[in-house]
């Protein structure tokens, strides 16, 4: 009873807040103080700590909060993103010191336009990250405690491509949680209850649409990102709104096209060690939730580029899940399971991933298991005696989740991996020489997708427009990234790159006829990328930017 008015206090509390927090101020921030927070983030003892006070020194500060941010993205962007925003997340009931998003509660039906109204930026608002909290990275159903991911991934929005902070907006949806630990915390920010099922889910997609309908009457103007939602409704929403409104899915499309575009400078590493056509590469996934169906659909488009067809690409893709490797014979097979459910094998279910990889003979691996270490030293040395450069991309976040660390990668195929993964790792030195690894994580594609999408007053996302960004990011690698065998541009680049993606992403958009802003149809590509640079959001011209 207690908790549960504590709850709906903090939630009220918020609203109320929210509404009457005064737009950020950003003054120019003196280098000795700067230093001196430099200084303090970096005393902290541990990375839940920094996170914890970079969180104040935004809320304090916001102009020394961003400045530091754009100075060290490399060294921050780690503390309020992947990995540590994960720890903020499964904590955020203890850690919270002040509301920074909007909950709307299932309890909001009937009134969730008047709930959103309490924003204060209602006019200002241009792209939105929501999460319901139900499966937050690799870590499950965190309810309430979700928010901190909307939240990072608007910094990255912020530092990535120039979008002003007043214009982002974080919501949690809050429908309960099936995670006990949080409904027993006396601490729980959330609605204490677990979260709808059956009839009572049914309703619940209701509540949805009352939420995207409030959605566009408050925020005319609002680009939405589906963000951390469990696989079925991630694929339900996305179907339901895609074409009607502004929005997409990050963890099936943007992780999708940042695999392709890391994919892409990969597979031609590979095949140029091997002599293997680029059609031939045959690809693994292990894992087939949300991200790792969206990501095999999304590389669909590799194979294309290269000539196959839609029925030989499938043809290259193997499935594996907690029940083993994906076939047509499987019973009560999960709906988005079923198109990549091999017609070419029925002998007894395999489940050793070892076997999988010696029946399949892969030249790429791709871990969304969430399962740490399954890439085990067998798994990566058979992977390693098929190929003389094996792709191993452990794309599961956060690190404590990671099939294989990179260090074990790099050991266990003699330096030969091509690497990718989803939470960053330190360079390995390795027989003398130093191998750096490669983050194939969706922050290198939102940023730039949402950006372009919005300047280009695209009236949806377009499967081109998230595809054709992949091929921009790919392709934005410099001569000495390539050199260092990088699959993805140095993370000091990121506005750079975002630049390019949004260019390609506008470019796209016209020639479907879904732009709404004309007059960049008629400039040249060099102008259009100064154009989208000159719209990003900075420190020194606050006013006139995104
Ligand atoms: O947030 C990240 O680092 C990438 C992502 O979308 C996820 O793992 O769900
Ligand atoms: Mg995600």
């Amino acid at each position: 009873m207690q908790a549960q008015a504590l709850a709906h206090a903090s939630r009220s509390a918020l609203s109320k807040l929210v509404s009457k927090a005064p737009a950020p101020k950003f003054n120019v921030e003196g280098s000795i103080h700067r230093a001196r927070c430099l200084a303090q983030l970096r005393s902290k003892s541990s990375n839940l700590e920094r996170y914890i006070y970079l969180n104040g020194l935004k809320g304090r500060d916001p102009a020394l909060f961003y400045s530091l941010l754009f100075d060290n993205m490399k060294e921050i962007i780690p503390i309020l993103y992947t990995p540590t925003v994960g720890e903020a997340c499964q904590s955020y009931s203890h850690i919270w010191r002040r509301p920074e998003g909007l909950y709307i509660s299932i309890n909001d039906k009937g009134r969730i336009r008047e709930v959103l109204s309490t924003w204060p930026n209602t006019r200002e608002a241009r792209i939105s990250v929501v999460t319901d909290g139900s499966r937050i990275l690799g870590l499950g159903d965190l309810g309430a405690n979700g928010l901190p991911i909307a939240i990072g991934k608007l910094d990255l929005y912020i530092a990535g491509a120039g979008i002003r902070p007043s214009s982002t907006l974080p919501i949690c949806l809050d429908t309960g949680t099936s995670t006990q630990k949080y409904l027993d915390d006396p601490l729980y920010l959330g609605v204490r209850r677990p979260r709808p099922e059956t009839e009572e889910a049914r309703n619940s997609y209701c509540w949805f649409r009352e939420f995207m309908a409030a959605m566009r009457d408050v925020f005319p103007r609002l680009l939405v990102q589906f963000e951390d939602f469990s696989t079925d409704n991630a694929f339900r929403y996305l179907e339901m709104f895609r074409d009607r409104q502004l929005c997409f899915n990050d963890d099936i499309q943007g992780t999708g096209a940042v695999v392709l575009s890391g994919f892409l400078n990969a597979a031609r590493l590979a095949s140029d060690a091997s002599g293997l056509p680029l059609s031939e590469h045959r690809i693994l996934f292990f894992g087939a939730g949300s991200a790792g169906i969206g990501v095999a659909k999304q590389l669909m488009s590799f194979f294309k580029f290269n000539g196959l067809s839609e029925a030989e690409a499938r043809e290259r893709i193997w499935t594996v899940d907690s029940k083993g490797l994906i076939t047509t014979s499987r019973k009560a097979l999960q709906e988005h399971k079923k198109y990549f459910a091999r017609t070419d094998y029925d002998g007894p279910p395999m489940t050793n991933l070892v076997d999988i990889i010696n029946y399949v003979k892969p030249t790429a691996l791709l871990g969304l298991s969430t399962i740490r270490n399954a890439f085990n030293k067998e798994a990566v040395e058979a992977m390693a005696s098929h190929n003389k450069r094996p792709i191993i991309f452990p794309l599961s976040n956060p690190s404590s989740v990671c099939e294989v660390d990179y260090e074990d990668a790099v050991e266990w195929t003699n330096g030969k991996v091509i690497f990718a993964s989803g939470s960053p790792y330190q360079p390995v030195v390795y027989n003398g020489a130093t191998h750096e690894p490669s983050q194939g994580n969706n922050m290198y594609i939102f940023p730039g997708l949402g950006l372009g999408t919005l300047l280009s007053k695209a009236d949806r996302v377009s499967d081109q427009m998230v595809e054709q960004s992949a091929v921009a990011l790919a392709g934005s690698l410099t001569p000495a990234e390539r050199t260092a065998d990088l699959l993805y541009p140095r993370l000091e680049r990121i506005r750079d790159v975002s630049a390019q993606i949004a260019l390609a992403v506008i470019r796209t958009a016209q020639d479907m006829y879904i732009d709404g802003a004309r007059d960049l149809r008629y400039i040249t590509d060099n102008a259009l990328l100064e154009r989208v640079k000159d719209k990003m959001w900075n420190l020194h011209s606050p006013k006139t930017r995104m």
